[in-house]
């Protein structure tokens, strides 16, 4: 597939690493002198940061290139996105051209954080908004609205690169997120401005508190729960007068005099001034990464969206052993040293259990209907380094697997194909509701003789079966 983008700033920038990173090749047209470098920098943040969301490693990555001649690129396109800058006249000079010269297929998505589709397609274009969220590679919301058989199609694809479409009923200036992010903002200047609160302040109100919330349960669940055992309207009971006290001045607002944007500004730089964009952009890629993998355990708002991407990227090809782990190494997996750190080999090796469990029939239905294995012993051996970034790969022999028995041996493998630890691993077989061993069921045995048989002809791995000690 291919993607055009059109404006590669910030906002196109991302766009082009979140399809690139996904197995999209991505032309990207941009006048400015200095978009190749800013490029790179930004693909070169989403290379250290997308990857590490998932538990399996994305499809090969795409090829980028730049494109001066726009209507030759428009044609081969399946999506074009237009990223110049926020000025309407602006995107007609530019949407009006991709419309001409499109597949009638190919979607043309505008990021504007404002227009409507009647401003965008005054002129004749035929474009539809898709209003993506910074950093577009780790964030998935993209708001869309435009003509129903064009943001259908639009959504599946978005789906194919992990993203969350929300398509809007109806086309409102600012859509829906960012008519919610300018009352905060609005708010905040009118803080500021009167001295009530600094920048830092107003950031520390957001963060130790709301921010934090907001992540996983949003608003009206968040306030929901607020309202305590009676719910919502004992909620709306208690804070509906609020609306008519002197709580917002949204409406009202301050205005945007040199002054202003000097007080901002000067504050901001003495907050955040001591590191640059680059560094602050990888802090919060760093975090995002960390909260909505946490977010993926429960399955709960963007980590929902990460569970339900991961299951649709490819799987490894058969090999001799069973692959059970093909993932790239998170940030957040490395330590002081530099490397990953010890605990996660063990948490690579148990989600390779996890999924040879799967393989042999011993899933999610089979463990709610209240039979799994529980691990008795771990022997982890490490033998070279793991960075971040790198590819870790795993395959697992069986050792033993009869009765109630299921005797492990997982070799994990860096980018280069070493052998980087092994982790062998014996598990019983538990009756969930006793919480006492017990044997499988008769398809979980039958799947698990099958692998055992295959891997008992295959030479056993050195290591198996080793003490603690010095290597010789
Ligand atoms: N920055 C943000 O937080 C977000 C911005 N957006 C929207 O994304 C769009 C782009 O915003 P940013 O990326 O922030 O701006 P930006 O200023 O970082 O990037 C705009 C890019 O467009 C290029 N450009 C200018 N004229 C062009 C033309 N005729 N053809 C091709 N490229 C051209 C510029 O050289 C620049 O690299 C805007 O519509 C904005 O509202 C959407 C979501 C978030
Ligand atoms: C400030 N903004 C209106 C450009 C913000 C957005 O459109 C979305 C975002 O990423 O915050």
């Amino acid at each position: 597939m291919k993607a055009l983008i059109i404006g590669g700033g910030v906002i196109g920038g991302g766009w082009a690493a979140r399809f690139l990173l996904n197995g999209w090749d991505v032309a990207v047209h941009d006048p400015d002198p200095e978009a190749e470098r800013k490029l790179g920098e930004a693909i070169g943040n989403a290379r250290r940061s997308l990857p590490g969301l998932y538990d399996r490693a994305l499809p090969p990555e795409g090829t980028l290139t730049f494109e001066d001649d726009l209507a030759r690129a428009a044609k081969n396109a399946d999506w074009i996105q237009e990223s110049v800058p926020e000025r309407l006249e602006l995107k007609h000079k530019v949407l009006g051209p991709l419309s001409e010269n499109a597949a009638t297929a190919a979607v043309i998505g505008s990021s504007t954080s404002g227009f409507k589709p009647s401003e965008l397609n005054a002129n004749g274009a035929r474009a539809i908004v898709a209003h993506p969220f910074n950093p577009v590679y780790l964030l998935p919301l993209v708001e869309l609205v435009g003509d129903a058989d064009q943001t259908a199609h639009a959504s599946n694809l978005l789906k194919s690169i992990g993203m969350f479409p929300l398509t809007v009923r109806k086309e409102i200036d600012a859509h829906i997120a960012d008519r919610l992010l300018e009352a905060v903002w609005r708010e905040s200047l009118w803080l500021v401005k009167d001295g009530v609160a600094t920048t830092e302040e107003i950031d520390e109100a957001i963060r130790m508190g709301f921010g934090i919330r907001w992540a996983q349960m949003g608003l009206f669940e968040t306030y929901r729960i607020a309202g305590g055992e009676a719910g919502m309207k004992h909620f709306m009971a208690q804070f509906g007068p609020a609306l008519a006290w002197p709580w917002t001045k949204l409406m009202d607002v301050p205005e945007f005099t040199d002054e202003l944007v000097d007080l901002i500004a000067g504050q901001s730089d003495s907050q955040s001034g001591h590191l640059s964009i680059r560094e602050l952009e990888r802090l919060r890629d760093d975090n995002l990464v960390g909260m909505m993998r946490a977010l993926k355990k429960t399955g709960t708002g963007a980590g929902g969206i990460l569970v339900q991407h991961e299951q649709q990227l490819p799987t490894a090809g058969p090999t001799a052993l069973p692959v059970t782990g093909d993932r790239v190494i998170p940030q957040s997996w490395t330590d002081y040293n530099g490397h990953m750190n010890e605990t996660h080999y063990l948490e690579a090796a148990a989600a390779a259990t996890d999924r040879f469990m799967e393989m042999i029939g011993a899933d999610a239905e089979y463990i709610a209907g209240g039979r799994s294995y529980f691990t008795v012993e771990n022997h982890i051996c490490y033998l070279k380094e793991l960075l971040a970034g790198e590819r870790l790969t795993i395959t697992t022999q069986v050792l033993k697997g009869s009765g109630k028995t299921l005797h492990l041996f997982h070799t994990l493998y860096g980018s280069k194909g070493t052998a980087a630890a092994t982790v062998e691993t014996l598990l019983l077989h538990v009756d969930l509701t006793t919480r006492k061993t017990a044997l499988p069921g008769p398809q979980v045995q039958a799947r698990l003789a099958e692998y055992a048989d295959a891997h008992s002809r295959l030479t056993p791995p050195s290591g198996a079966g080793r003490r603690v000690g010095e290597r010789e």
